[in-house]
C-alpha cells in the first residue's frame, strides 16, 4: 500500500463530496500521476456548522462554522487540500494557508421553488410564506415584496424539498449551483440577478492549501479557472472590506463583460426596507481594486449605524 499522494479534506454533505469529486476529476484530467487508484483520497471532516443545523447560525456568531475544522487538518498537516463552497468562506484565511484555485463557476443564481404554479417571485400570493435562512435572500425578498413572510427552514437539500411538499411553506429558495451538483437541475424557475443578486462566491468552489506547499500549489494551478478565480476575488475583496457579520444582508456577483470586470454589489436592511447598492466595471485583473472600492463606497453610504 502507497499512501495517498494527495489528501482532500471537504465537508461531509452530499454536496460538499460531489464538490470534492469535481476536484479530484479536474486533478486527474490534468495530472495523470493523481489518476492512478489510492493517488488521491477524500476526507470528511464534520465541521462546526455541521453539528450546529439546529441552531441558528448566525447566533453562534460567525464565520468560518463550515472551515474551521479543515482548516485545522490543513495546517497539522492531516490533509493538503481543502474543498469549500466559496460562499461559505470567511473572507481572509489564517496565516499559512492560501485560496489557491477556483472550479469553474455553477450557475450563481437562486432559484424560486413554489408548490403552486409561482413561476417567479411577483407570481406568490399575497402573504406567502417562503423559506429561507439567508438574510440577502430574505431582504432582497422583502425589499420587493413586503407582504411576504419569510420562515427560518433549515436542514439539507432533500430536507427543505421534503419540508416544502410537506406544506411547511408555499416556496423555498435555493443555490441553482447546489441543485445542479446535486443533480436537481430540474427544481425551481431561475430567480434573475437583478431580482437577487447572488451571494458573494455563491456556485464557485474553492481549493484551499498551505501556503507554503510548492508542490500542491504547482498541481492546483493547473486546475485553477482564471475567469472564475478574477470574478470570485473582486466580489470578497468587496466583502472583505464591509467586514459584515452574517446578520448583514450583502451580496455581490461579477462577471467577465467583453474582457471587462462587472462587479455589482449591495447592502440591505434585514427587513428589506433599504437596499444600498453599486456597481463597477473595470480591467478584468484589477478586480481586487474594484472590488475594494465598490465596499468602501458602500461602507460609507450605509454609515456607522446601518449594519447594527
Ligand atoms: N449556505 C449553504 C450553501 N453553501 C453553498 C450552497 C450552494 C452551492 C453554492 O452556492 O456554491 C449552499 C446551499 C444554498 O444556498 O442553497
Amino acid at each position: 500500500m502507497t499512501s495517498p499522494v494527495l489528501r482532500i479534506g471537504t465537508r461531509g454533505s452530499k454536496l460538499a463530496l460531489a464538490q470534492a469529486t469535481l476536484v479530484c476529476d479536474a486533478l486527474k484530467a490534468a495530472h495523470p500521476a493523481l489518476a492512478r487508484d489510492g493517488a488521491l483520497e477524500i476526507v470528511a471532516i464534520r465541521t462546526t456548522g455541521d453539528r450546529e443545523q439546529a441552531r441558528k447560525l448566525s447566533e453562534i456568531g460567525g464565520k468560518g462554522l463550515f472551515t474551521k475544522e479543515i482548516e485545522e487538518q490543513l495546517l497539522d498537516g492531516s490533509v493538503d487540500i481543502g474543498v469549500h463552497s466559496t460562499k461559505d468562506m470567511p473572507t481572509l484565511q489564517p496565516d499559512g494557508l492560501a485560496l489557491a484555485a477556483f472550479l469553474p463557476r455553477e450557475d450563481p443564481r437562486d432559484v424560486l421553488i413554489a408548490r403552486g404554479d409561482a413561476r417567479a417571485i411577483a407570481d406568490l400570493k399575497k402573504g406567502a410564506t417562503v423559506a429561507t435562512v439567508a438574510l440577502r435572500r430574505q431582504a432582497l425578498l422583502l425589499h420587493r415584496r413586503p407582504d411576504l413572510r419569510v420562515e427560518p427552514i433549515r436542514g439539507n437539500v432533500d430536507t427543505r424539498l421534503r419540508k416544502l411538499q410537506d406544506g411547511a411553506a408555499d416556496a423555498l429558495i435555493l443555490a441553482r449551483a447546489g441543485l445542479n451538483r446535486l443533480g436537481r437541475g430540474d427544481v425551481g424557475v431561475v430567480i434573475p440577478v437583478d431580482e437577487m443578486l447572488p451571494a458573494v462566491g455563491q456556485g464557485a468552489v474553492c481549493i484551499e492549501c498551505r501556503s507554503d506547499d510548492g508542490r500542491v500549489r504547482d498541481l492546483l494551478a493547473a486546475i485553477d479557472h482564471q475567469a472564475t478565480a478574477r470574478c470570485v476575488r473582486a466580489e470578497i475583496a468587496m466583502l472583505r472590506v464591509l467586514d459584515g457579520s452574517c446578520r448583514t444582508p450583502i451580496a455581490g456577483h461579477a462577471v467577465l463583460d467583453g474582457g471587462q470586470l462587472w462587479l455589482r454589489a449591495l447592502v440591505a436592511r434585514p427587513d428589506g426596507s433599504e437596499v444600498i447598492a453599486t456597481e463597477r466595471r473595470g480591467a478584468a485583473g484589477d478586480g481586487d481594486a474594484l472590488g475594494v472600492d465598490a465596499g468602501e463606497e458602500l461602507r460609507r453610504r450605509a454609515g456607522p449605524g446601518f449594519f447594527g
